[in-house]
């Protein structure tokens, strides 16, 4: 479904351009539908850069993206508005991806109108539809962002998102910022939808053991590389490189 072949971005910061820091380098990596690879490293390695790098969100500077089988490194804006409903991401802050003064029934609409789907009962029938998916009921629609929980917010985000039917998430630390009990909720909704809709993952987290639950291979990122990609089992039981074994050590049942 993916494939990222020598990717590389460079940061350029301060007046005149300042001296170019290199936040991806040369990093390639390939991902199956229906199928999970875990992104992890310290802070700064390069992982957000890398996903918004995936999702077209900013520019490589040099290597290729090839999604579906079709080169998007140069794809242009008419291109990519097509292709945004394919590849999502979602945040670890759900109230900051929501209009704070829409209602939820509002922003869970407004993917359709984007899409020119203008159908009223169409449009509430599948937004019900999801909703239910993700297991919420039909009485928050009315409520604004900060009338309901984090769990909640996150749940409505996912719908938000499935409901055009991505073939590519990422999920940048999608449940740090909630309580473990609500965690595995979430959790829980994200394999449903990828068993159901063969949908793939890209998991960034900084949470080993949930991350070693939820992917079938990990690549861990170091100074904008990846040093080393292995089957999740694999990779906890053998790391290859010293780098992982100090941040498994570090961060393991942290
Ligand atoms: N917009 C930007 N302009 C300049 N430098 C940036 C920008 N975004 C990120 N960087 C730098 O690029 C490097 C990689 O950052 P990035 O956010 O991708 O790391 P990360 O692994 O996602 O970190 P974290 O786990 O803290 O989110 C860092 O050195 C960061 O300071």
């Amino acid at each position: 479904m993916l494939d990222v072949i020598n990717v590389t971005k460079t940061y350029r910061t301060g007046l005149l351009g300042g001296t170019p820091a290199i936040a991806v380098n040369n990093v390639s990596f390939s991902l199956k539908a229906g199928k999970t690879l875990g992104l992890i490293g310290m802070s700064g390695s390069g992982k957000s850069t890398l996903a918004r790098l995936v999702l077209r969100l900013i520019p490589c500077d040099s290597g290729r993206i090839v999604f579906n089988g079709v080169e998007i490194t140069n794809f242009n804006r008419r291109q990519m508005k097509k292709l945004r409903q394919e590849m999502q991401i979602l945040f670890q802050n759900p109230e900051s991806s929501l209009n704070p003064r829409m209602t939820i029934g509002k922003s869970l609409a407004e993917p359709y109108l984007f899409q020119a789907i203008n159908d009223k009962d169409y449009i509430a029938g599948q937004i019900e539809g999801w909703l239910a998916f993700v297991g919420l009921g039909p009485e928050i629609l009315n409520r604004q962002p900060h009338q309901l929980s984090g769990g909640q917010l996150q749940r409505v985000c996912i719908a938000r998102a499935l409901l055009l039917k991505p073939r590519f998430l990422v999920l940048d630390e999608p449940t740090s910022m909630l309580d473990v009990s609500v965690q595995a909720q979430v959790i829980e909704v994200l394999k449903n939808a990828q068993q159901e809709y063969g949908i793939a993952y890209l998991f960034i987290s900084h949470d080993l053991d949930l991350i070693k639950a939820c992917s079938e291979e990990i690549a861990v990122m170091h100074q904008g590389r990846i040093i080393e990609q292995q089957p999740a089992e694999a990779l906890y039981k053998q790391p290859k490189e010293e780098y992982t074994k100090e941040l498994l050590d570090t961060f393991l049942n942290f």
